[in-house]
């Protein structure tokens, strides 16, 4: 099947993110692009499953172009769709993309959960990616430090690669700190409704500082890491996230954890197609 006559249109828009206070911390306007294709090209499988032959795509069949936009700093810039699209993907994977997003203290559990997570999920057969606060500060968000600006911009980046990740198909499990509210609603506005699951480990700093597993609130206590979250840097806990985890009463193993995640993504329909 080919379609033609792909058209474009791309806009600005300001949009407040959603819940954000204005007691909250930091407070910012979001930019958000806000993209709207017409006639784009769908990829419609056969009735086998299987892919049908390629076809012309928009841009390369000498289509008029829609107009060019700016977004931030970035001047002159058009989106391109490609014929192979989110939907198709998830059919592929047999799964929908989307992301997880795991906040909490350091020591709160993040990144155990994260992995018991991906864990339980790889034996359903399901494909996940874990983005971690600490990995992912070796590498892309290296150059960031922890004052409230480069937090900020370290969520922005890993919510900008999440979002890429659930448009890939796959379920993004992101477990980072991110502590001020602000930033994680940001980050729950690029995503489609629904496809933003936070998930709060609801574990008190007392908890966490006995755990202390890297010997840091030991450090901060003394004086020797300055701005260390929960002891002189702040921790805005969500207010209305999908799942909190960790409160006296529920199942507080990761594996106990890792299963009401796996529950909720089964009723609402991400282990599907
Ligand atoms: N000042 C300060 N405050 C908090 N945490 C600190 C700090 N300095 C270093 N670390 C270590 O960095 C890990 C948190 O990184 P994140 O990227 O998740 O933090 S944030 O979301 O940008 O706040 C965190 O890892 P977790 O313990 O897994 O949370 C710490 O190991
Ligand atoms: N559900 C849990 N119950 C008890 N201890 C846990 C639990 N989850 C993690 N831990 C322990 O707490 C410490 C911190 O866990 P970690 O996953 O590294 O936290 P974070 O990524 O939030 O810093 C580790 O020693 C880990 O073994």
């Amino acid at each position: 099947m080919i379609a033609a006559g792909a058209k474009s249109m791309l806009g600005l828009s300001i949009a407040s993110p959603k819940g954000i206070s204005d007691s909250s911390s930091r407070s910012v306007g979001v930019l958000r692009a806000c993209v709207s294709m017409e006639g784009s090209q769908t990829m419609s499988h056969n009735k086998n499953g299987s892919i049908p032959e390629l076809k012309a795509v928009n841009g390369h069949t000498g289509q008029k172009q829609g107009p060019l936009s700016t977004v931030g700093n970035s001047t002159n810039i058009k989106w391109h769709e490609c014929p192979v699209e989110k939907a198709d993907r998830q059919r592929l994977l047999d799964q929908k993309g989307c992301v997880i997003w795991v906040t909490g203290l350091s020591g709160s559990g993040k990144s155990t959960l994260a992995c018991a997570l991906n864990q339980k999920l790889y034996q359903k057969g399901k494909l996940c990616y874990v983005l971690d606060g600490d990995n992912v500060r070796h590498g892309l968000n290296r150059d960031l430090s922890f004052k409230a600006e480069d937090r900020a911009e370290n969520i922005r980046r890993v919510g900008e690669v999440a979002k890429l990740f659930a448009d890939a198909g796959i379920i993004c499990i992101a477990s980072l700190i991110s502590p001020y509210r602000v930033d994680r609603d940001i980050c729950r506005t690029l995503l489609p409704e629904g496809d933003f699951v936070e998930v709060y480990m609801d574990v008190s700093l007392e908890v966490c500082e006995a755990r202390d597993p890297k010997g840091l609130y030991k450090l901060a206590r003394a004086g020797k890491i300055k701005g260390f979250t929960g002891i002189d840097d702040p921790y805005e806990p969500p207010l209305n996230c999908e799942i909190s985890l960790g409160q006296e009463g529920t199942g507080t193993s990761p594996i106990e954890m890792a299963e009401t995640v796996v529950a909720y993504l089964e009723h609402k329909g991400y282990l599907n197609a």
